[in-house]
């Protein structure tokens, strides 16, 4: 809407009201004063509850003097910090904070059980801010001010607390799209529930939920990934997502835009599970964009927002009485819902004069008898030195380690089980690729050209597996990494039982993939034939497989997102391949990269399986068909061109095996990190 419909809007509200200019024109009646002094008799908007009947269950969340600032990013901005942090450090000159950007200012509101509280405003309100500031879960570079205070029920609440008793439903839904809806239910059920339920009574909580929200047609659909696998609709996801908070039966239910994405009909049905949740007592906020009058009329209160302010909180009936008093009332053509937003939107190229009539309803806001109630119950409450403080031990997890492991390791096996990048198609590459080289290698001989081929495949084999493993648990693992960080926010499970219970799923195939890859390129190749041989050349590609596996969880912690882990992957593998012994010899390697090569898997793997392949060649065994070059005349010669040793066969095994813990206990020492770290 531009600003002449605005005007029009508020001009047609004068025809009912007194004086619609007042909110533009301030030389014919000056807004401020005449306003302000009138919202102190008006009493707009309320506090009371919608019911008095308040049981322990019941919640009633308020916050108070919620200052909320974000980071502002500014070009070029990064070296003049730093200049300016070491200046201050060293030259003991005055530090000049980062500049922030006020995104709330100081709001104040109060939510009831049995109350569905709709949050609304246009675009860049604050909404979203109000919302995760409430529920905890600000993202990184947002910063709240020390002064401000969430309360539930009266006692000041913190994030482990708040995570604890409160549901919240992001607007993005993150789901492991490999998974049934049921399938989902059902882990959700393993983890959010009291650990003295049984898993028959978990089962049957999720039959109820299910029925609840009709998702009986859909239960054992694949909730598929948008635009890459086919799966729920978008009403089916935000239900699923709802059901998954439903579970516990949450006393506080938090929803960012739980609308957004979705037709009228199934916005409707939406919005009509949440208020059935708030007349069970529960205690709703939602936040949406353009509710229809059908939609409008099922909130018990509405709170306003703009430029980061609270312009009006509570009922649709005193909202028309509240913005027919300030001159904005609300025409018959128009729904309410969408009335406020424009009114209190800013409209491009008219800012000033928008932000000043924003700040006018604010203001006359600020001044009523909602946020007097409020400041008054505030300062009691500093009085009375309430901030009591509940038992720390009710907020913790609700399943036990061993019951958050079992239900990490069945999602992640059933994911392993149905993710065709995880199984069919790494196994179809698998036989592919092992074709392959066997082909090219094709029965190689005990002659000079047949052992640099041979040595040549074994490297290839490394080669193969590292990449092969590593990329394929980089692009899973990463892909899955943010329905963790949010999981483990909301204490569903700890981040040890996540990160034992995933890999331990994976392991089966990280042993299959290295058996198929040798069972075919092995014999296909001629290499050192005997079941010993082949067993310990099974033994160390396996391990090869593992090391560059547990080498992809340790990139996918530490790197921020898939693309960025894809590309460091490459460039931090290349020095490992080259310290293997193959392009350059191990006994070349400078002094100072001597560190370097001991971390490399591709030496012990390729000294390992050299080893095996060549050390009891005996004299005579090479056939030496051209004149023209040196001929290793055994086995040993060979290796001791490339400086190894036969002897070194254990050392190989044992650090292939110490990289694997290594590597593992490094990446979950990252992935706790992150799980520290916001998002
Ligand atoms: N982390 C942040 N750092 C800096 N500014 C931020 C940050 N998060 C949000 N903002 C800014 O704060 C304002 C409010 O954002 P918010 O997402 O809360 O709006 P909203 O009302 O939810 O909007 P929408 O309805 O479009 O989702 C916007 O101007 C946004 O650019």
């Amino acid at each position: 809407m531009g600003q002449e419909d605005q005007e029009v809007l508020i001009r047609g509200g004068k025809a009912t009201s007194t004086s619609a200019e007042s909110l533009n024109n301030n030389n014919e009646q000056p807004y401020e004063q005449s306003s302000i002094n009138q919202g102190f008799c008006k009493n707009y908007g309320t506090l009371s509850p919608p019911s008095p009947a308040l049981t322990a269950d019941n919640l009633t969340y308020s916050w108070y003097n919620l200052d909320v600032f974000g980071a502002v990013h500014q070009p070029g901005s990064s070296w003049k910090q730093l200049v300016n942090r070491v200046k201050g450090v060293f030259c003991n000159e005055r530090h000049i904070p980062a500049p922030r950007k006020h995104l709330l200012k100081n709001d104040s509101g109060v939510a009831y059980p049995g109350e569905l509280l709709a949050v609304m405003g246009s675009s860049g309100a604050g909404k979203t801010t109000l919302l995760n500031a409430s529920a905890f879960r600000s993202s990184k570079g947002v910063q709240i001010s020390p002064s401000t205070i969430r309360m539930l029920n009266g006692h000041p609440v913190d994030a482990k607390e708040m995570q604890a008793r409160c549901a919240y439903v992001q607007q993005d839904d993150l789901f492991i799209g490999s998974l049934t809806a049921r399938e989902h239910l059902i882990f959700q059920a393993m983890v959010r529930m009291p650990r003295h339920m049984t898993q028959k009574q978990k089962v049957q909580r999720v039959d109820q939920v299910i029925q609840d929200l009709s998702l009986g047609k859909c239960q054992n659909t694949l909730i598929g990934v948008p635009g890459r696998v086919k799966g729920l609709s978008g009403g089916e996801r935000k239900r699923l997502a709802f059901a998954s908070e439903a579970l516990t039966d949450p006393p506080l239910l938090i929803c960012d835009e739980p609308t957004s994405g979705l037709d009228s009909f199934m916005a409707h049905s939406v919005v009509q599970v949440l208020k059935k949740l708030s007349q069970k007592g529960k205690t709703v906020i939602l936040t949406i964009h353009q509710p229809s009058s059908e939609l409008f009329e099922l909130f018990d209160k509405i709170l306003l927002m703009a430029e980061g302010r609270v312009a009006f909180l509570g009922t649709p009936g005193e909202a028309v009485d509240f913005f027919s008093y300030i001159g904005a009332t609300c025409p018959t053509n128009y729904t309410p819902a969408d009335f406020y937003v424009q009114v209190l939107a800013v409209v491009p190229g008219r800012e000033v004069e928008s932000r000043d009539r924003v700040a006018k309803i604010c203001d006359n806001f600020a001044v009523g008898k909602v946020s007097r109630e409020m400041e008054q119950n505030f300062q009691k409450l500093v009085k009375s030195n309430g901030f009591g403080k509940e038992d720390e031990n009710e907020y913790t997890y609700k399943a036990s380690w061993f019951m958050q492991f079992r239900a990490v390791l069945w999602r992640s096996w059933l994911s392993v089980l149905k993710e065709p990048l995880l199984v069919k198609v790494r196994l179809l590459q698998t036989t592919m690729v092992a074709v392959l080289i066997g082909l090219i290698f094709l029965g190689q001989q005990l002659t000079q050209v047949g052992v640099m081929n041979i040595n040549g495949a074994i490297f290839l084999f490394l080669t193969n597996m590292t990449f092969q493993n590593s990329f394929a648990t980089i692009t899973v693992f990463t892909t899955e990494l943010p329905v963790f960080m949010r999981e483990t926010r909301s204490r569903l499970y700890r981040c040890d039982t996540y990160f034992l219970g995933k890999t331990i799923a994976e392991l089966p195939l990280f042993l299959v993939v290295p058996f198929l890859f040798t069972a075919i390129a092995y014999p296909l190749i001629g290499l050192r034939p005997g079941v010993d041989h082949f067993f310990t050349a099974l033994a160390l590609v396996t391990l090869v497989a593992n090391v560059s596996t547990s080498f992809g969880y340790l990139i996918s912690c530490a790197c921020s997102s898939t693309s960025m882990a894809l590309s460091v992957g490459p460039p931090v593998i290349i020095p490992f391949l080259l310290f293997g012994g193959f392009f350059l010899n191990s006994g070349s390697v400078p002094v100072y990269f001597k560190w370097l090569s001991y971390l490399s898997w591709f030496r012990y793997a390729n000294e390992g399986l050299l080893i095996n392949q060549w050390a009891d060649v005996k004299p005579g065994e090479i056939t030496c068909t051209l004149s023209n070059t040196t001929c290793p005349s055994s086995g040993e010669v060979i290796l001791e061109t490339l400086n190894f040793s036969a002897s070194d066969l254990p050392f190989d095994f044992i650090g292939l095996a110490l990289l694997i813990v290594g590597f593992r206990i490094s990446a979950y020492i990252a992935l706790t990190m992150r799980a520290r770290r916001k998002e």
